[in-house]
């Protein structure tokens, strides 16, 4: 098999991989007896993971475990799977976490707020993939943001996920140097998120960058935390200059989920749904219920492209 150019910024360990090797990059793994992946309670002697994963493709993964089990649920309504939906148990109950759904071939599982967080969890997930052999896998971030220029409820498909400057990338700390990694998503999977869109009623969608910031208040430009150096006027012409940038929604987790999956040559998403519009405030203020119904706009919408995918819908 002739190698490819791994599609990134060229820290790997050696800038190219086997077509076929999925999905981990790590040699070090090969000469290990046992995995034990701590933060999901699950390990490569005590369970045997092909036969609990082997058959995944899609994988859903959002910040809330609440918001995770529903989607499970959901998603098992949704594939007319057999069974009760008040059955499906939390795989790693044996540590509090992370939760961990599996529903027929998809996988929903929640990763706390936060890059380091989410970054955890997804190299255990990547390994688990690993373990269980899983082959032609897509992951999908369903979550919430704030939106920069949009009405709250829209859905933001994310084209390049970005940071604080504005640049498709995420930065490391490894071993005392920094290490730059692309954060390019899969853009066949976003027009196709985008065309799922269209199909169903009511779910405002719009394709734009996301920038991720390592904080809610002041990283976000809000002036309503326990600390604020900034004036309204400097917050508004960070997210003027942020929306110039193609900016449409801030959340906190995406540069790291896109840079990681693209090492791993693992086709991937993120759907943030915007819980308000930036320009007009910084306090979640929407009821209860609205933003719940909110939230489930990009599980529908994940729903639909999974149906499609496995030939419910023509
Ligand atoms: O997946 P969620 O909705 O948890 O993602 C966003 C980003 C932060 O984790 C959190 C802040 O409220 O919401
Ligand atoms: O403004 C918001 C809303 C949800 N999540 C964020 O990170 N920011």
């Amino acid at each position: 098999m002739a190698p490819i150019l791994l599609n990134s910024m060229g820290n790997e360990h050696n800038g190219y991989i086997e077509q076929e090797k999925v999905y981990v990059k790590n040699p070090h793994l090969d000469s290990m007896e046992e995995d034990i992946l701590y933060h999901f309670n699950l390990s490569t002697k005590t369970h045997n993971l092909p036969e609990m994963f082997g058959d995944i493709k899609f994988v859903c993964v959002g910040g809330s475990a609440n918001r995770m089990k529903a989607f499970a649920q959901f998603i098992h309504q949704e594939l007319n799977l057999q069974g009760n939906v008040d059955d499906i148990r939390d795989i790693c109950e044996g540590t509090d976490r992370y939760s961990m759904y599996k529903v027929g071939p998809v996988l929903s599982i929640s990763h706390g707020m936060g890059v380091p967080s989410i970054s955890i969890m997804l190299h255990e997930l990547i390994k688990l993939l690993d373990h269980a052999r899983c082959r032609d896998v897509n992951l999908f971030r369903i979550g919430t943001s704030g939106g920069v220029g949009l009405a709250p409820g829209t859905v933001v498909i994310t084209d390049k996920a970005v940071d604080s400057f504005f640049r498709p990338q995420f930065e490391q700390v490894v071993l005392g140097k920094v290490i730059v990694r692309s954060t390019e998503l899969d853009e066949e999977l976003a027009r196709d998120l985008l065309q799922c869109s269209a199909e169903i009623p009511n779910l405002p969608t719009v394709i734009g960058n996301t920038m991720c910031t390592h904080d809610f208040y002041e990283g976000q430009g809000r002036l309503d935390g326990a600390l604020c150096s900034f004036s309204t006027e400097e917050k508004l012409e960070y997210l003027r200059k942020a929306h110039e940038a193609g900016v449409r929604n801030i959340e906190m987790e995406s540069t790291v989920f896109a840079a990681m999956c693209r090492v791993c040559n693992l086709k991937a998403a993120v759907l943030c749904v915007t819980l308000l519009n930036r320009f007009e405030g910084d306090q979640i203020s929407t009821p209860h219920d609205v933003l719940v119904e909110y939230q489930h706009r990009p599980q529908r919408l994940v729903s639909h492209f999974i149906k499609k995918r496995l030939g419910y819908l023509s």
